[in-house]
């Protein structure tokens, strides 16, 4: 496995400045400004997903929660404006809060995406938070983590933006927590808006689960 590698296009259409298309697809406006606010509160919010996992109960913690939650609220009128430089390899989007590969979305774990050759690719570990059945990752977790690297494979040869329009998942085995991961995805074929994409998370190099799906760019 290579060194990860930024993605290339800051939007999907490869573009310097993002389309009114990345917008709709980021769902999301431009942002006003940036800070280290997002991607603190971001850490934060994953430290405390963890804590609430991990079972232990500690008063003073708790209380100093609360305050922090209160004064948090009191500070997020306007948190599309809040954005910071993304220290991970982009999905692609000028800025990424997809809730699997964004670094300011306290939902994502996050996963950062490469591109090795013709495949985008991402080794990933996920934790506790991300458990479905005991000791394995959700399967709507797996999939979503397809959805997305075959998403970021299907922008990566400066092609316009497109959809998920079908996506078929195989669980073939179980996919663990806490233990590295590889999720690949690539261009089978294009026909026209049409791209049919494949790909696999792979557990020491054996797949645990298979996708393949169309993404098509809107008219
Ligand atoms: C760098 C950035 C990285 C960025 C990387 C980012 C990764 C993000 C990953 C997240 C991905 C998402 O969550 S995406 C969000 C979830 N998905 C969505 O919201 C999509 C919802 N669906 C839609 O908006 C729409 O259905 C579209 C835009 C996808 C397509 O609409 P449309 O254009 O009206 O489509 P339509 O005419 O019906 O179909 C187009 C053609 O495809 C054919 N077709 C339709 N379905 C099928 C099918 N299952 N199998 C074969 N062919 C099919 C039709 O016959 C037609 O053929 P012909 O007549 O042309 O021959």
């Amino acid at each position: 496995m290579g060194q990860p590698s930024p993605v290339a296009q800051d939007s999907p259409t490869g573009q310097d400045s993002p389309t009114e298309q990345d917008h709709a697809a980021a769902g999301h406006a431009e942002p006003a400004a940036r800070s280290p606010y997002a991607e603190h509160t971001a850490r934060l919010t994953r430290s405390l997903a963890h804590a609430l996992v991990s079972e232990n109960d500690d008063a003073e913690l708790a209380e100093t929660v609360r305050a922090l939650a209160t004064r948090l609220l009191d500070a997020s009128e306007a948190p599309a404006a809040v954005t910071v430089d993304d220290p991970h390899p982009r999905s692609g989007f000028r800025r990424d809060i997809t809730p699997i590969t964004s670094a300011v979305n306290p939902l994502a774990p996050p996963m950062a995406i490469r591109r090795e050759g013709d495949e985008s690719v991402s080794d990933v570990a996920l934790p506790l938070q991300y458990q479905g059945p005991p000791a394995r990752v959700h399967g709507g977790i797996v999939a979503l983590m397809l959805d997305q690297v075959l998403g970021n494979a299907a922008h990566s040869t400066g092609l316009p933006g497109a959809y998920t329009r079908e996506l078929t998942i195989t669980y073939d085995a179980a996919t663990p927590l806490d233990r590295p991961v590889q999720v690949v995805g690539r261009i089978d074929r294009v026909e026209g808006r049409k791209r049919f994409m494949s790909g696999e998370v792979l557990v020491d190099g054996a797949p645990s689960a298979r996708a393949h799906g169309l993404w098509i760019s809107p008219r």
